[in-house]
Order: C-alpha cells, then sequence, then structure tokens
C-alpha cells in the first residue's frame, strides 16, 4: 500500500460505516435560543420538598427489640435499645461510649441523638471507606486530563524507527513490525530504567530468556475467541454504559434512585445519607451521593469524577460511570465515554432548563457529539425531571423533536436512540413501568431499566491482537504499581508479557482484577486493573497503550485522516493547534496539512489543498502531535482509529485515521 493514499479512488461507503453522511452538523441555527423568561426558569428551590419523593417505608428503622425480663433498670434499656438502633445506622466501628453519651445528651431520642453524633463528629467522607471507587492513591502519570489549552509548539516529528527500538516501520503498511535482526525474537526489553533479569516479588517470575517466547506470541485469535466462549458463554451479557448530559440534569440522582430501587443500596445507608444530607443543606441530593461520593462533589452539590457502580438487568450486567456534567470536569468524562459501550444522555425537561444545556456551549451538544466520536452508537435519551412540567405530553415531544434532528445530525441513527420520560428524584418510569395517570395516558413504553436492557452488546474484537488503553497509573495495595483501562481488542491473562508503547518497554501482567475481584484473563470490552511487575511507574502514563508484542501497535507523531468539523466559529487554516484526544489520551497536536475539501455526501474531493476549512465540512487533513503516540487505522482497529479535537474547551471535529505517516516519508 502506498504512503500516501489516493483519496479520489476511496470508497467511503466501505470505510466509514457507521460514520453518517452529515455527521457532525451543527443545528445551531435550526434552534435558537428558547424562551428565557425568567418566570420559566428552573429554581433548585422551587423543587418539591424530597419527603413527597419518599415513602416512610422505603427508609425504615429496625425494630425495637423487647428488653422485658432482663431485670435492668428503665433507663438501662432504654439507652440499651437506643444505642442498638444507633449502632444499626452508624455501623459497630465507633465506641460504645461515644454513642452513649450523645444519646444520653438527647434525651434517649434516637433521631436527635445521630443528629448530635454526626454533628460531633466531623469525619469527612473521604477518610470513610468508599465501596466502589477504584483503588487508592492514584497517580495521574501525565496530565493528561487537563491539556484543553493547546499551545502553538513547532513540531519535532522524532522518527519511529528511532523511538521504537527493536521495530521498523514496514515499507508497505506503514506500520511497526519486529526489525529483521530480532525476527526469531521477540522484541526485549530495551527502556534504561527497566529492571532487567530480576525476579519480581510477585508470585510469577520473569526473567529475560522467557522474554523471548511471550506467551501471547503463542496466542491466536481464534484459540483466544474459543477461550472467550467457553469462559463467558454462560455468563449474561457485560455492558459499559456511561451516564451524561448538561451540569444538574440528574444523572447521579437518576441512577443512584435506579440502583436504590433495584435493592442495591440499603437502607440504613440511605438514612445515614438523609441525615447527613440534610445537615448540608442539600437534602434533594440524597439520591445522588450514592454515587457522588467525595466530601468535595457532596459540599458542591456536583459530580467531579466518573462515579461507577453495577448493577443487572433481566439478560445484562451493566457497568455504571456516571460522567461529571460541568464543562469543567470534560477530561473526566471523556475517561469514563472511553470505557462505554452505550450511552445514556439525560435532559432536564424544566422550562429553560433543557433549552440551557442544548443551546451552544451546552454540555448535551457536547456529551452527544463526545460519545459519537468515542464510538457509542446506541443513546438513550432520559427526558428526566418530567413532574417539574406536570408530565406533560407536549413537553416530552417538543424534546424529543429537537434532540432527534441533532442527535441524527451528530452521526446517531434514528434506529439506536430510544427517549424515555423519567423523574429521577420521584423515581418514576426507572425500575418499572409507571402507573400515573398523567403519563400513562400518552406514554405506553419501556421504563428505563427494560430500555437499558434492550441495547445491543457490541461484539468484542477478541481473536484481534492484544490492544489496552491505559486511562490511569496508581500504586496498588500490595508490590508493584496498577494501571487500569480497557482492553479494546484481543486478550490477555496473568502472566503474559506486554509491549508498552509508546515507551517500547515490556512489562509482566502480574495480576488482572475486574471489579475488584482477582481474574486470570481478561478480554476485549473489559475494564480491568492490572498489576504490573518489571516495569518502572515513571515510563507509564495515561493514553499509553499496552500491547502483544508479537503484533505491536503503530506509532507515530504524523497521520492522514478524514475529519468532520462541527460548529466553529474561527476557520481552520495549516497551523491550526489542538488538542486531541484519543481513548483517554490527551495530546497536544497541530493541523499541518489540508489535503483536501471532501463532499459530505459522496466523499469525492470537491477541492485539493484548500486554503481553510468552515465549520459542518469534511475535509481529509495532516495532523502531527507534539509526541508519538499510538493510533491505529480505522479501518483496521476501530476502537483506536477514531479521535476528536478540541480548542478552548470545545469540541471543534471528530476523525478517522486513514494513514499512518512515516515522519521521515514528506
Ligand atoms: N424535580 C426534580 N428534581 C430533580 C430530579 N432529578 C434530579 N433533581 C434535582 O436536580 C439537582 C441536580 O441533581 P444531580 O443528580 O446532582 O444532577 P447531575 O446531573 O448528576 O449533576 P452533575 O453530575 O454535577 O452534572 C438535585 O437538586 C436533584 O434533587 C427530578 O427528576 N425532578
Amino acid at each position: 500500500m502506498s504512503r500516501h493514499r489516493n483519496v479520489r479512488s476511496l470508497r467511503y461507503s466501505d470505510e466509514y460505516d457507521g460514520y453518517d453522511d452529515v455527521y457532525g452538523h451543527s443545528v445551531e441555527e435550526d434552534y435558537p435560543e428558547s424562551p428565557s423568561d425568567a418566570a420559566f426558569f428552573y429554581d433548585r428551590d422551587r423543587q418539591p420538598q424530597l419527603s413527597s419523593f419518599m415513602r416512610s417505608e422505603d427508609i425504615k428503622e429496625e425494630d425495637d427489640e423487647s428488653m422485658a425480663g432482663t431485670g435492668e433498670t428503665e433507663t438501662e434499656n432504654k439507652l440499651k435499645q437506643c444505642l442498638e438502633q444507633v449502632k444499626a445506622i452508624v455501623g459497630n466501628d465507633v465506641a460504645d461510649d461515644q454513642l452513649k453519651s450523645s444519646i444520653v445528651d438527647a434525651g434517649y431520642d434516637v433521631q436527635k441523638a445521630l443528629n448530635l453524633f454526626y454533628s460531633t463528629n466531623e469525619k469527612t467522607d473521604e477518610q470513610e471507606p468508599k465501596p466502589q471507587r477504584k483503588p487508592i492513591e492514584r497517580v495521574r502519570a501525565r496530565g493528561g486530563a487537563n491539556q484543553e489549552t493547546p499551545v502553538v509548539t513547532v513540531v519535532s516529528t522524532p522518527d519511529p524507527k528511532s523511538v521504537v527500538k527493536g521495530f521498523k516501520i514496514d515499507d508497505e503498511s506503514g506500520k511497526l513490525k519486529p526489525s529483521d535482526e530480532k525476527k526469531d525474537k521477540c522484541p526485549t526489553p530495551v527502556g534504561s530504567r527497566t529492571p532487567r533479569g530480576t525476579s519480581p516479588s510477585g508470585n510469577v517470575e520473569w526473567t529475560p530468556s522467557r522474554v523471548t517466547e511471550p506467551r501471547s506470541q503463542l496466542r491466536d485469535g481464534a484459540k483466544a475467541e474459543e477461550t472467550y466462549k467457553t469462559e463467558r458463554g454462560d455468563m449474561k451479557e457485560q455492558l459499559h454504559m456511561v451516564v451524561t448530559g448538561h451540569v444538574d440534569a440528574g444523572k447521579s440522582t437518576l441512577m443512584g434512585h435506579v440502583l436504590y430501587k433495584l435493592g442495591l443500596v440499603n437502607s440504613k445507608i440511605m438514612h445515614k445519607y438523609e441525615q447527613e444530607s440534610k445537615k448540608l443543606g442539600k437534602q434533594s441530593f440524597i439520591y445522588a451521593w450514592i454515587l457522588d461520593e467525595t466530601g468535595e462533589e457532596r459540599s458542591r452539590g456536583i459530580t467531579m469524577d466518573v462515579g461507577q457502580s453495577k448493577f443487572e438487568t433481566k439478560t445484562k450486567i451493566i457497568t455504571l460511570l456516571d460522567a461529571p456534567g460541568h464543562k469543567d470536569f470534560i477530561p473526566n468524562m471523556i475517561t469514563g465515554a472511553a470505557q462505554a459501550d452505550v450511552a445514556l444522555l439525560v435532559v432536564d425537561s424544566t422550562r429553560g432548563e433543557f433549552e440551557t444545556g442544548f443551546e451552544s456551549g451546552g454540555q448535551t451538544r457536547e456529551h452527544a457529539l463526545l460519545v459519537r466520536s468515542l464510538g457509542v452508537s446506541q443513546l438513550c435519551v432520559v427526558v428526566n425531571k418530567l413532574d417539574t412540567v406536570d408530565w406533560s405530553e407536549a413537553r416530552f415531544k417538543e424534546i424529543c423533536s429537537k434532540l432527534g434532528t441533532f442527535l441524527k445530525q451528530a452521526g446517531f441513527k434514528e434506529k439506536d436512540v430510544t427517549f424515555v420520560p423519567c423523574s429521577g428524584l420521584s423515581g418514576e418510569n426507572l425500575t418499572e413501568r409507571t402507573k400515573v395517570p398523567e403519563i400513562t395516558k400518552w406514554y405506553k413504553g419501556p421504563c428505563l431499566v427494560e430500555v437499558i436492557d434492550q441495547f445491543q452488546c457490541p461484539t468484542r474484537p477478541v481473536a484481534k491482537p492484544l490492544r489496552i488503553s491505559v486511562n490511569d497509573v496508581f500504586k496498588g495495595t500490595g508490590s508493584g504499581f496498577c494501571v487500569s483501562g480497557r482492553v479494546e481488542t484481543g486478550m490477555v491473562a496473568v502472566g503474559d508479557k506486554v509491549l508498552v508503547l509508546p515507551q517500547n518497554e515490556m512489562a509482566l501482567i502480574k495480576a488482572i482484577t475486574m471489579d475488584e475481584m482477582p481474574s486470570q484473563s481478561s478480554y476485549a470490552g473489559d475494564y480491568v486493573n492490572l498489576t504490573l511487575a518489571n516495569f518502572d511507574q515513571q515510563n507509564i502514563a495515561i493514553g499509553y497503550i499496552l500491547c502483544d508484542p508479537a503484533f505491536p501497535v503503530p506509532v507515530t507523531s504524523r497521520f492522514e485522516a478524514r475529519v468532520v468539523i462541527f460548529n466553529i466559529t474561527v476557520p481552520i487554516t495549516r497551523g491550526y493547534p489542538v488538542v486531541l484526544h484519543m481513548q483517554c489520551l490527551s495530546e497536544q497536536a497541530v493541523i499541518t496539512k489540508l489535503t483536501a475539501q471532501l463532499n459530505k455526501s459522496t466523499g469525492d474531493i470537491v477541492k485539493k489543498k484548500p486554503r481553510c476549512l468552515t465549520k459542518n465540512s469534511n475535509a481529509i487533513v495532516v495532523i502531527e502531535t507534539s509526541k508519538p503516540i499510538c493510533v491505529e487505522l480505522y479501518r483496521d482497529m476501530k476502537e483506536l482509529g477514531r479521535f476528536m479535537l478540541r480548542v478552548g474547551g470545545v469540541t471543534i471535529a471528530a476523525g478517522l485515521v486513514t494513514n499512518i505517516i512515516n515522519s521521515n516519508a514528506t
């Protein structure tokens, strides 16, 4: 294959399946600002009282135990009874004496004693164990999360031949291949900091001699599929679902309430949250606290990091990723979306609020574009907070129509988008179909959990070579350090040696955990924590790829791509600085060449070497990143062949890698 592809003869319909012709159109013009009459604006203070949404039996306290016949005094009995009730809520970790004094001071009133206890114990949430969160002491190894301000740099393009030792660029395919002199060998670990010949303290011994025969080299795709079927064949399908939407759309409340209704949060915890949220004057956030676990998230009333949990539907196990809605935390949202197979887009139907999220700069549009650009094609739009508009059918239809048009233009197929009316706070239409007459008179469709159950599980590319995109690096609880990430393709097992690119060093997989449970292997589609051995933690960063040493991922700092430009205000010219997001990677980059402008429908070239690219156009461009990165051709491996470009916190384009350019080529 020649390095410079003839764009004229490209058959885009073959290469870009799933990409809508008009992907990325903006419909800003079609939907001017909504009526912003102040009277219609959503006001959090005007929300219904939480108590009206919570049935007394929902949050029940433990039954009294009879103390008759014990021979103790009445006061002692009272104290004992109260103590038991208080302990049932605060747990057994707190000393009895401390609780007893609160009970006595509160005049033996359990409720007051709890309030008193919580007010005198300013224990922050961070100090408490967090049941669902990922491991401790995270280390953001590379500032991927906040590289939103592009810096214009003169890009020096290192030669991948020298960057990746032990490999050479294949002139035919443009891909990295093990170099001839090491044909019979797997590349040995070459990084200067990689300890060699030393045995890690873990249970698997790794010696340089074993490196020459990596297990993964012996693994063939068909076998991987076979083991996958044997191991997972009887299990429910697993789906990762990201919950997105404008800030305060009610994402955490909605999903927290779903978890509660599914019986995954016990009533003691709910009682504790009720007390604590009341204390902070944030009682309406009680369900959101199930997913917003940190003290700062709770006191500010916003999600900052991706909250994780799990639940089961009739046919699926869902890993829930609750993304932050605030635009300051978009990089965290991208991290969540990069792991997702499917997405919920939550919109607030309150008058004025939907419009704020949907207009330019609102996160409804941004999130929809981001999830689509990251490869998510199935979406459920949750038309939330319908209680604030008296379950109005007209409002539901208005939102469906506006969003439907936009989503189609953003690249979602109509058949892959479902709209569900809900109220996350009241719990209507979440886990069972609503019986509220105001809704049933116009809506007879499925409830939210039913829609989630109907999502199609994407085919897992288990037979392809291993690729794991690293999205976090952190110290584990034992020896070694951990990385977390998604297995994009292939499979990995404990004892495998993997090549870490673009660092180009080998590492040993010492342990695998999934959902905090140890596992011997994991497959495409899994989100895993890996303990690495014989590798220096300094040499790995967010956005790096762990791959099969026999089939390394291409590394380059220059590639050609087909891009769709969104609703930009400043036209793109040569030398335009951007931030490139690819899975969890974010890297500064420059658009160095405008190769051709394309017809949006046919993909034909309408102009060669255009001087600039304006909004809603399609084009072939060359992009140079400031450092070498791992990329794949979209047609080979969609997972690592798509990216988005952002400037100043706004997504300006999405693209597909069409040619990986050898930096010496032009
Ligand atoms: N009336 C009403 N209020 C709701 C509903 N769902 C959520 N809220 C309120 O909306 C506010 C924001 O809810 P959250 O769940 O924190 O919203 P979020 O989308 O998770 O917020 P971020 O993650 O920070 O973007 C809270 O005060 C909730 O009580 C609903 O269905 N009806």
